[in-house]
């Protein structure tokens, strides 16, 4: 999977801005991941602004995950779906949506990641890394410590979510992360495009 900054959109934290604006504004500021996240709307909400959120991703060369719903990945042609522990199981989505199709599983101990792994995961969401507001039932912060160990035990790439900002991003990726979900430090962001910008920044500071 290539890399790189992957957002997580939120309408409820970003009241005012749509998942759509929200993908737009975090694609031009240089996102390589975009994840739909809702657990409010309607299946036929959803996707119709997964439709709309495809083509953006298509049209800037990221890549599209959606988040629990495999169903709404899979009628809108998305790159993935995002499972966590208590979502569909990973043997059941990989039997509908065999590879190319992405499949992340979130983790939040080395044994989970061991076993998403051999099931088949594509990447693991290693969180939470940090204290956060944003998912009230995300448990206690499992610090960088469990990415490296999470690093050492297996070789997929590791997302790292959860509270993660402009000052502790660099923390994140020297423990072992490839990438870095973000939520609150960019959609709450005034201008979400330069927010992003400044994240890609932090993870590829060659480009
Ligand atoms: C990249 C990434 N990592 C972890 C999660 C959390 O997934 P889950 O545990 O299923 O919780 P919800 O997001 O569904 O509330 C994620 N969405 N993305
Ligand atoms: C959606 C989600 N999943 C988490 C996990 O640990 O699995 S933490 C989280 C919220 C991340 O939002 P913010 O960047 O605002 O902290
Ligand atoms: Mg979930």
């Amino acid at each position: 999977m290539d890399c790189g900054l992957y957002i997580i959109t939120d309408e409820v934290l970003a009241p005012g801005c749509s998942h759509i604006q929200i993908a737009k504004e975090s694609l031009s500021g240089g996102a390589k991941i975009v994840q739909l996240r809702d657990k409010r709307r309607s299946g036929a909400e959803l996707f119709a602004i997964a439709n709309v959120i495809r083509s953006l991703c298509t049209e800037n060369s990221a890549k599209f995950i959606v988040n629990d719903r495999l169903d709404i990945a899979l009628a809108t042609c998305a790159d993935g779906v995002h499972l966590g522990q208590d979502d569909l199981p990973l043997s059941a989505a990989r039997a509908l949506a065999p590879r190319p199709f992405i499949i992340g599983v979130s983790v939040g101990t080395v044994e989970e990641a061991v076993i998403a792994e051999k099931g088949g995961a594509d990447y693991l969401g290693v969180g939470p890394v940090y204290p956060t507001g944003t998912k009230a039932d995300a448990g206690p912060a499992v610090g960088t410590a469990l990415v490296s160990s999470i690093r050492e035990k297996t070789t997929v790439p590791i997302v790292a979510i959860g509270g993660i900002n402009l000052s502790n991003a660099k923390d994140v990726l020297a423990a072992g992360a490839d990438s870095i979900a973000v939520i609150s430090a960019v959609i709450c962001s005034p201008d979400i495009a330069a927010a992003s910008r400044k994240f890609v920044r932090l993870i590829n500071p060659q480009d």
